[in-house]
């Protein structure tokens, strides 16, 4: 494995794997361009090196084959934008004669975007003759696909094999996110809070799960702590449940006393009598929530003490929101905490935010530059978390 700000690419093409999966809207604009500013350093640094730059993603999960609704020419225009003055060419497949052709023609200082790699079933596959052609059309393999590291497909991991270990290496996304990653699992100072929330349990029970091994604390939010709620015995009105895991947490929390580990649950929820902004709301202790009332945020006890956590703390993971933040009148909770964790970062704490409904809610209440680091990866950040080994980095680790 080669150190990307080291290595020096005058003349050279490289491959970079982004993760340009990002959301469109019915008229194809992007609605949310962090992972596409994110990919931009890595590709600036090659470009003024005087290399050239061959950009391959996926976008979407297209089942049948090449399908305009995920094309990656819609995303020409904004990458455009992003990189200014540099020419930009558009390959509308990402292997083949044409792709190898405008590749081999790329000029230093250029740019070429490949057409959605799942349009070929042998990238889910992880298909090697695949992952070979790609390979053909690069110099130097560049993995800055954070938000993919999780799968094991032909462009995020078969493909590092047919490059010499010095041609193939993190982008700059890709080493922040995994120095930032590794920071909190394997060398958090401590006391080192988890704050977990969001909507369900089942997602987030692995994550949990090895968290007890390393954490001090953990905030338990969102609708999944209603679960943990009746568990305990409380009464939960029509709060989200998931009754398939009442005895599973009950197990995390007796784990948790076995290991020290302090779980924090809302006291006090903000209540509504339906599912929906215009909802009547009032407000209860989270274990007496009376029938046909639920739970969308938590309250105003379960803010204090939350705050004082989060104040205490040295290293602050947090992914999930709240409550149902994308709500006005439920978005109280989820706001304090980042609020809080901004600044405990202030005060030297170091705090990484990950998951797109908290990456939203720190965006949307303008604190993502007062956070330590706002990861790009979703799914990629709990597994990550979960211990599990992440295809992505390891391809280019070993
Ligand atoms: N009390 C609640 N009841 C129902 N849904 C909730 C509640 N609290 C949070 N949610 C929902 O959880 C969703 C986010 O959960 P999740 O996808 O697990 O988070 P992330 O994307 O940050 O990992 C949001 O859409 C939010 O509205
Ligand atoms: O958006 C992504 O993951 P995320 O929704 O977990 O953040 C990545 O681009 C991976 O996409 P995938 O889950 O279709 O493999």
């Amino acid at each position: 494995m080669s150190k990307f700000s080291e290595h020096n690419f005058k003349n050279e093409k490289a491959l970079i794997r982004v993760d340009f999966n990002v959301p469109l809207d019915k008229d194809y604009r992007i609605t949310d361009d962090n992972r596409m500013r994110a990919a931009v350093p890595t590709i600036k640094k090659i470009l003024n090196d005087g290399g050239s730059v061959i950009l391959m993603s996926h976008l979407g999960r297209p089942k049948d084959g090449p399908t305009d609704k995920y094309s990656l020419k819609h995303l020409v225009h904004h990458l455009q934008e992003l990189l200014g003055d540099t020419k930009i060419l558009f390959a509308d497949d990402c292997i083949g004669a044409d792709a190898l052709a405008k590749s081999k023609a790329l000029q230093p200082g250029e740019v070429l975007l490949l057409e959605n790699l799942r349009f070929y079933k042998e990238e889910e596959k992880g298909d090697e003759a695949f992952a070979e052609k790609l390979s053909k059309l690069g110099d130097v393999y560049v993995n800055d696909a954070f938000g993919t590291a999780h799968r094991a497909h032909a462009s995020t991991a078969v493909i590092a094999k047919f490059f010499p270990g010095d041609k193939k290496m993190f982008g700059l996304l890709m080493e922040a996110e995994v120095a930032s990653a590794e920071k909190v699992m394997h060398k958090s100072e401590k006391p080192f809070l988890a704050i977990i929330g969001g909507a369900k349990v089942s997602d987030k029970i692995l994550i949990i799960e090895n968290l007890l091994e390393r954490a001090t604390d953990i905030i338990i939010g969102g609708g999944m702590a209603y679960t943990f709620m009746k568990a305990m015995g409380g009464k939960i009105g029509n709060s989200l449940c998931e009754d398939d895991r009442l005895d599973k947490a009950n197990e995390l929390l007796k784990k948790a006393e076995e290991k020290g580990v302090c779980i924090h649950l809302p006291a006090d929820s903000i209540i509504a009598d339906k599912f929906d902004a215009a909802a009547s709301v009032s407000g209860a202790l989270s274990n007496n929530i009376p029938d046909g009332w639920m739970g969308l945020d938590i309250g105003e006890i379960a803010c204090e003490t939350f705050q004082k956590v989060i104040h205490h703390s040295k290293t602050i993971l947090w992914n999930g929101p709240m409550g149902v933040f994308e709500m006005e009148k439920f978005q109280h909770g989820t706001k304090i905490i980042a609020e809080a964790v901004a600044e405990a970062t202030t005060n030297g704490a170091f705090s990484l935010v990950g998951g797109g409904d908290s990456v939203a809610a720190v965006n949307e209440f303008k604190l993502a530059d007062k956070v330590s680091y706002v990861s790009t990866g979703g799914g990629a950040l709990l597994e990550y978390f979960e211990g599990k080994i992440l295809p992505g980095i390891a391809a280019i680790q070993s």
